[in-house]
């Protein structure tokens, strides 16, 4: 089974990091190289540009792959399936044009020219409203095109805001919302190694965000302490041989950490203990 993964740029660290923590170390995987081995022997990485990774993944020369769901909705690759949302790399596809424009309202756009490195999603944008604009493709500084008359509005990508303000560009209306997805080839979805390596950064992604609390509790307080861990299911509880205390663990979300551990304090709870957690296994 072989893994598209971004070979630089800025999805290639937290890529490789997220792979990592489910496990899934890369050996051998020098800089600059094609092809990388992973612990699972049946499992290889091919590293490839983040665009480049939709047309890989459908053409077979990889099963599945990590990148950008603008990538791959400009791709027009064939048929790939959205497995997990990875949740980096998360942005906007923008129709943006100068602040001191007439245009205010994507029809405004209507017989105009829009400068885009994503002329694919911008056509199919332009179909759906039913308007006609003319597509100049660039391959980067889109946000200059319409301040040296190439084109009256942008369709790029925004994350922070920072470049569209620093010229003087202001969002007409949002084309597409983004973040990194791992896809598969429709025919392999159902495969082993598909589903262990979906599995296995599923139970990452479970787990960011959850602590894993431990502690001792009164055996005449666990009532009160069952009520005060918030979901997740009940706790574990494990008896103490010879004492009238039971050890308790939980699952609680982050943000519930500060207030449940004041709570536990004051059900009598003692020794307790807060931990991240890796993987969640379900
Ligand atoms: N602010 C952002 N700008 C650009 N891409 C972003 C941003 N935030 C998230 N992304 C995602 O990253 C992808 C771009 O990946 P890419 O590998 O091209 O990174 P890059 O750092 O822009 O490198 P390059 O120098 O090749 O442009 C986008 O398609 C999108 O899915
Ligand atoms: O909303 P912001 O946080 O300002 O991010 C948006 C900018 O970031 C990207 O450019 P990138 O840094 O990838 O440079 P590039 O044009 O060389 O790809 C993108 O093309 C925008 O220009
Ligand atoms: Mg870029």
């Amino acid at each position: 089974m072989r893994i598209a993964v971004p070979n630089k740029g800025r999805l290639h660290d937290p890529a490789v990091d997220l792979l990592d923590r489910a496990g899934l170390h890369v050996v051998d995987g020098a800089d600059r190289k094609l092809y990388a081995d992973t612990v699972d022997p049946d499992v290889t990485i091919l590293y490839a540009r983040a665009a480049d990774i939709p047309e890989y993944v459908s053409d077979g020369a990889a099963d599945v792959g990590i990148t950008g769901l603008d990538q791959v909705r400009e791709a027009d690759a064939g048929d790939l399936v959205d497995m997990l949302d990875l949740e980096f790399g998360a942005c906007k596809l923008v129709l943006a044009a100068p602040e001191e424009s007439a245009i205010e309202s994507v029809a405004d756009l209507a017989g105009g020219t829009v400068a885009t490195e994503f002329p694919n999603i911008t056509r199919n944008y332009f179909d759906e409203q039913g308007i006609d604009v003319e597509i100049a493709e660039v391959s980067g500084a889109t946000e200059l095109t319409p301040h040296v008359d190439i084109a009256d509005a942008i369709v790029d990508i925004t994350s922070t805001g920072t470049t569209l303000r620093m010229n003087r560009l202001a969002v007409i209306d949002d084309v597409l919302e983004s973040s990194v997805r791992l896809f598969a080839r429709e025919d392999v979805t159902d495969d082993e190694k598909v589903q262990q390596v979906t599995m296995a950064l599923r139970s990452v992604k479970s787990a960011e965000g959850k602590r894993y609390l431990m502690m001792n509790v009164p055996e005449d307080n666990l009532e009160a302490v069952e009520d005060v861990i918030p979901g997740l299911g009940g706790p574990t509880i494990m008896d103490i041989a010879g004492e009238e205390m039971v050890a308790v663990h939980a699952v609680v979300d982050e943000r519930h950490v500060f207030e449940t551990i004041n709570d536990l304090k004051a059900e009598g709870a003692t020794g307790i203990l807060v931990t991240e957690i890796e993987r969640m296994v379900k």
